[in-house]
């Protein structure tokens, strides 16, 4: 396989339930050669859909036609070198970076032209998972995660005003991360990949309808970023949603991704099925690129 995989970013759908169009345009259905499935006939279409996108911080471009499709149910890791563009990408999606040129559709809003509050409304929509976690440290495990209702509960008092409901949600999500036994201890006290879990079902009271996490295992290590990365991509399949996960090492995009998209210097390089590729494929996001200027290993040699 040639080095630099500028593959159409359209897989084979991967059927999730309900999927939500990004697009109201219907997707040209494949030719079908046999009576369809049920599956065959819930095709996914793209949640996200990313046209042409151009991003610059003043006059610097950082983002240079950019196209990238997440589909419901798929883990897509977003791979590149420091300062290559992926957490811009990242901010792209919920409105927070400089879009000066291109289209940017999420769960059927157009993010280059929404008023503040539909913004607010695609903000609650998107559940982000950070590298640091971004808990309150003195509150407990259960109310860090209520915290992610108030996206849609609009101004609440966080002494008794959740709903039985809520917490009830809230409890199930922390079971489901594997960590409900925690719910009444302060998030400090947890390590690092509790907190992540933590966050992650944050991210799920909101009712995402994809996930964006943005080198969430950076902090942990190799057993735990396993973990945690083995969750999220059991969530987006679970779920029917995408998750979309930057990630700087190389063996963890391998296993635990569906696709792979790469950014170099701000342009796409590289957009295949992980299936499809092998870590000398990703060299081309990396060459002349030893490190990264933020002390990591860029991941070739990981
Ligand atoms: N708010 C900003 N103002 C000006 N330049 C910015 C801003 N945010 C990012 N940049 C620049 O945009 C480029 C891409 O940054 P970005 O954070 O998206 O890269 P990245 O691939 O996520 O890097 P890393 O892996 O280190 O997190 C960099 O040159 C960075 O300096």
């Amino acid at each position: 396989m040639s080095a630099a995989l500028r593959m159409p970013s359209v897989p084979a759908p991967l059927v999730a339930a309900d999927p939500a169009p990004a697009d109201p345009a219907p997707a040209t259905p494949a030719p079908m050669t046999s009576e369809p499935s049920t599956g065959e006939l819930r095709q996914a279409l793209p949640l996200i859909t990313v046209r042409d996108l151009r991003v610059a911080y003043d006059t610097k471009p950082v983002l240079d036609h950019v196209d990238l499709d997440l589909f419901p149910g798929e883990m897509v890791a977003l791979l590149g070198a420091s300062g290559s563009g992926k957490s811009t990408l990242m901010r792209s999606l919920t409105g927070f970076a400089p879009i000066s040129g291109g289209s940017v559709r999420v769960a059927g809003h157009d993010v280059t032209n929404l008023r503040r509050g539909e913004l607010r409304t695609l903000r609650s929509e998107v559940g982000q998972v950070f590298q640091q976690f971004n808990l309150v440290p003195r509150m407990s495990v259960l109310t860090n995660v209520l915290a992610g209702a108030l996206h849609h509960a609009g101004p609440i008092n966080w002494v008794g005003g959740f709903s039985g409901a809520d917490r009830r949600r809230a409890l199930a999500l922390l079971d489901r991360v594997g960590i409900a036994h925690k719910a009444s201890e302060p998030a400090r006290s947890l390590s690092g990949g509790q907190q992540q879990r933590v966050a992650i079902a944050r991210a799920l009271m909101q009712r995402p309808r994809a996930i964006l996490a943005d080198e969430p295992v950076a902090s942990l290590d190799p057993k735990l970023a396993d973990a945690v990365l083995a969750l999220l991509r059991q969530i987006a399949a679970e779920d029917g949603i995408p998750v979309l996960v930057s990630l700087h090492v190389l063996p963890l995009a391998l296993a635990h991704s569906d696709r792979i998209v790469g950014l170099r210097h701000g342009e796409m390089l590289v957009s295949a099925r992980t299936s499809e590729l092998d870590a000398a494929d990703l060299a081309v996001l990396y060459a002349d690129d030893a490190h990264d200027g933020h002390g990591h290993a860029t991941g070739a040699a990981a």
